[in-house]
């Protein structure tokens, strides 16, 4: 089920008199039904994998399995491991077990937390060098360069770029290049909140109609909301011994994450944007009470 988040144009109390250009439809499917079609669909595994980083963090990572079109976001503290199993994924990290065969091997395209403007000429030179073939291509033209506003960026140079549109040509990098799995560490760092929205629909449409897998890491809740088919929760002590648990539904897998950080969200009955119950108010206690941290779709 989808629920419009009406914010486009219009008057939205809860958001203070905040106008948007841009509006974002919520899915709040609960159910297995996702975690059914997900088995259906498998075609992809991977083993379990550890990572010991310096001796200092441990890292487990449950087996897990994928399918095309799907859009898996990672949820975890800073420091749980979240970047770790990304770049193990990529196989730019190797598992501390003997299990590299058991790896898939995939075409990887990964846009990394910190982005570093080496590039010594102007955008327009860059997305030349990285993804010829995609960047004039017409669909590409219009589902990605257009809404991320790459045109206006063209003629500057890299290293002069802000951090915001530094960002924004990452996230256009990453998707133009032909690969089977899209690794997006944290695409909205250095995104206003209009621009957050913009990239979201930009990745969730072009997995969809790609038929690709993305896996995410995303620290807006909203828009990890809005992103994920299935969720990785990442639990432990940060920084020291975490676990990354096995792909799972949206709502399930949010009330983990959730119940482990004792936070409860309602959805507000105006807008459908999911919004924190203030701590110990008569709907956090009841929702911790049932178990509902993450709201259910039932209004
Ligand atoms: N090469 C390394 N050597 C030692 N420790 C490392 C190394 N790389 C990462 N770590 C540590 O491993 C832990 C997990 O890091 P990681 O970047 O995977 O977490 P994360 O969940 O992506 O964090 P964040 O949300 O802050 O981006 C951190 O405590 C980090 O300091």
């Amino acid at each position: 089920m989808f629920v419009a988040f009406q914010a486009a144009n219009c008057f939205v109390p809860t958001e203070n008199l905040r106008f948007r250009e841009e509006s974002l439809t919520f899915k709040v499917t609960d159910t297995g039904l996702k975690e059914e079609e997900a088995k259906k669909f498998a075609r992809y595994q991977y083993p379990q994998l550890s990572k010991n980083q310096g001796g200092k963090f441990k890292l487990l990572v449950e087996p897990g399995s994928f399918t095309d079109s799907e859009i898996i976001v990672m949820l975890g503290e800073n420091g749980t491991g979240k970047t770790t199993f990304i770049r193990m994924l990529a196989g730019m990290l190797a598992p501390d077990d003997d299990v590299r065969d058991e790896i898939p091997q995939f075409n990887i395209s990964y846009k990394p937390q910190k982005i570093s403007p080496k590039f010594e000429s102007t955008v327009r030179n860059l997305l030349h060098a990285k993804i010829r073939e995609s960047y004039l291509h017409p669909t590409f033209t219009t589902d990605v360069m257009k809404p991320m506003m790459i045109e206006v960026l063209m003629d500057q140079e890299v290293k002069n770029l802000s951090g915001g549109e530094l960002q924004r040509v990452a996230i256009t990098l990453c998707l133009g290049k032909a690969a089977d799995i899209y690794l997006i560490d944290e695409p909205s760092a250095y995104l206003d909140s209009e621009q957050r929205i913009v990239a979201a629909k930009v990745i969730k449409r072009f997995i969809m109609h790609a038929k690709k897998t993305a896996f995410i890491v995303e620290h807006d809740f909203i828009m990890a909301t809005y992103l994920a088919d299935r969720v990785i929760v990442y639990e432990g002590i940060p920084s020291v011994d975490c676990v990354a648990r096995t792909p799972q539904a949206l709502v399930p897998g949010m009330n983990q994450f959730l119940t482990n950080l004792a936070i409860t969200f309602r959805r507000d009955p105006t807008n459908y944007r999911p919004r924190i119950n203030k701590m110990d108010s008569v709907k956090d206690a009841e929702q911790k009470k049932s178990g509902a941290y993450f709201f259910i779709d039932d209004d």
